[in-house]
């Protein structure tokens, strides 16, 4: 079993870096990749409101019987859930589905920017973790004009930004806009997202020969040494045993210089269209 190394967030928290992307799993299934991811030694899952499954991965949870304070969830309220006391509520909803008493992460899904919404979202969200029914408030599909706002009219720094990136998205620009505030980037769709399609490069395929190791773990591997937190989906055991299984190697610089080859550049990506999973 492998255990993913922990990164720290900026409230003094730690993440495990690798986690469990559970997008588009229903209950049923991911209760049952919950069980498996814990075997495989995942400590860490991703979902949200939106996904319909946060039933399911209360009961994966309980099943793998895995103490509750040795796993990291976190959930994600959308667009329906942002404003005050809306939040409040949508928190209060998901533990109930969860079985849970606090989650390690919650997230504003994306942000509602017209009405500004994602700012009152987000003084709710400084509540809630005070509460501790949130350890840890971040948001996703936010770009920096996003986060400077909220920056500048509230308390709390985010601790995560989830963004879509990738070899063939790698947002540089947004990643050093993070680290120089101190929010960790987490990457969603690592692998190129449903389908994985990213993962028949041929450059893949002649490193996967040097290192002994399968093209999703040479991509997840770049994840690891670009610093950042990952959540790769699989509902199939094998292959979420595989992704975990990216810690006894290293890519050689001019290995990944050979994946740039990979980077679409930078308007890569679906920000102009964001949906949110
Ligand atoms: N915040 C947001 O707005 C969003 C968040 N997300 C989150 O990020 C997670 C991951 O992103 P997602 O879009 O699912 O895409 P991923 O990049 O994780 O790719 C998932 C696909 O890759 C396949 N796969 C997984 N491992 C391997 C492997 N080793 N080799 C070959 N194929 C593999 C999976 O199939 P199989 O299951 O058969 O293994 C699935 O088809 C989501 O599940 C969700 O939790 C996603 C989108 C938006």
């Amino acid at each position: 079993m492998t255990l993913s190394p922990l990164i720290k967030l900026n409230d003094g928290h730690s993440i495990p870096q690798v986690g469990l992307g559970t997008w588009p799993l229903d209950d049923d299934q991911v209760a049952t990749a919950v069980v498996h991811a814990m075997e495989a030694g995942y400590r860490h899952i991703d979902t949200a409101v939106k996904y319909g499954n946060e039933v399911g991965v209360g009961h994966g949870i309980q099943a793998s019987g895995v103490e509750r304070s040795e796993i990291f969830v976190t959930t994600k309220l959308d667009g329906q859930f942002q404003g005050r006391d809306r939040a409040v509520d949508g928190l209060e909803a998901s533990l109930k589905r969860m079985g849970l008493k606090y989650v390690d992460l919650l997230l504003i899904h994306w942000p509602l920017p017209r009405r500004g919404e994602f700012v009152s979202t987000w003084k709710t969200f400084e509540r809630l973790q005070a509460e501790g029914k949130a350890r840890s408030i971040g948001v996703s599909n936010f770009k920096p004009a996003h986060l400077e706002r909220l920056m500048s009219e509230c308390e709390v720094v985010p601790a995560v930004n989830q963004i879509q990136l990738s070899p063939a998205i790698t947002r540089v620009a947004e990643r050093e806009f993070h680290a120089k505030h101190g929010i960790v980037t987490e990457s969603y769709s690592p692998l190129g997202g449903t389908g994985a399609d990213l993962l028949t490069a041929p450059v893949l395929a002649q490193l996967g020969e040097k290192y002994g190791k399968t093209p999703g773990q040479l991509v997840l591997r770049w994840h690891i040494q670009q610093g950042l937190v990952t959540i790769p989906k699989s509902g199939n055991p094998e292959r979420m045993a595989e992704n975990l299984d990216i810690f006894d190697f290293a890519l050689d610089p001019q290995d990944l210089a050979e994946m740039a080859i990979l980077d679409e550049g930078p308007d890569a990506g679906n920000d102009s269209d964001v949906t949110g999973h």
